[in-house]
């Protein structure tokens, strides 16, 4: 039988949407009942057979945040191994097709700034993501200073 699209030799691949809005990014705290429930994560999912990241990015948006999203531009590719499973993790920087609309209260998402993402709890695969946004958001407050 073919490998299901969804897996790679016994990797999960998941889409994530790293949602920017301004100098905000949206978060959510993972439901009670998923693994590692009750940390923070970007919306994001397993990627479903005959799906592309991309594709999984939108729709797991949408589910996840009530929010339509533009998925722009891969951000980075992260292969981690977790107790509970191998994972690669396409994430992918979005923005909201609209800007005015805040996601339901049932999901459970906050907007939050690139250096407030460290306080927050993260699976651990996702540190090097907040790393990263934190020193571009620093680069073009750096910018900004000697323009
Ligand atoms: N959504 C999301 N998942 C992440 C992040 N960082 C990270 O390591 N992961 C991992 C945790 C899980 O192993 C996997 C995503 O699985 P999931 O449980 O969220 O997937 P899903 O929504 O499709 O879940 P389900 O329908 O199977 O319950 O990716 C992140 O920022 N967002």
């Amino acid at each position: 039988m073919p490998e299901p699209e969804s897996s790679e030799h016994g990797l999960t691949l998941v889409g994530i949407g790293i949602i920017q809005r301004a100098d905000q990014f949206l978060i959510r705290v993972r439901p009670e009942g998923t693994v590692y429930a009750g940390y923070w994560e970007f919306p994001g999912g397993k990627c479903e057979p005959g799906e592309t990241p991309e594709q999984t990015t939108a729709r797991e948006c949408l589910e996840e945040t009530g929010l339509e999203v533009a998925v722009r531009k891969p951000r980075r590719v992260i292969e981690h191994v977790y107790p509970h499973g191998r994972v690669k993790l396409f994430f992918f920087d979005c923005t909201p097709i609209d800007l005015v609309v805040e996601p339901a209260a049932e999901h459970g998402c906050r907007w939050v700034k690139a250096e407030e993402l460290r306080l927050y709890r993260f699976p651990e695969a996702n540190e090097v993501i907040i790393e990263q946004l934190v020193a571009e958001t620093d680069d073009s407050s750096d910018r900004d200073e000697f323009d």
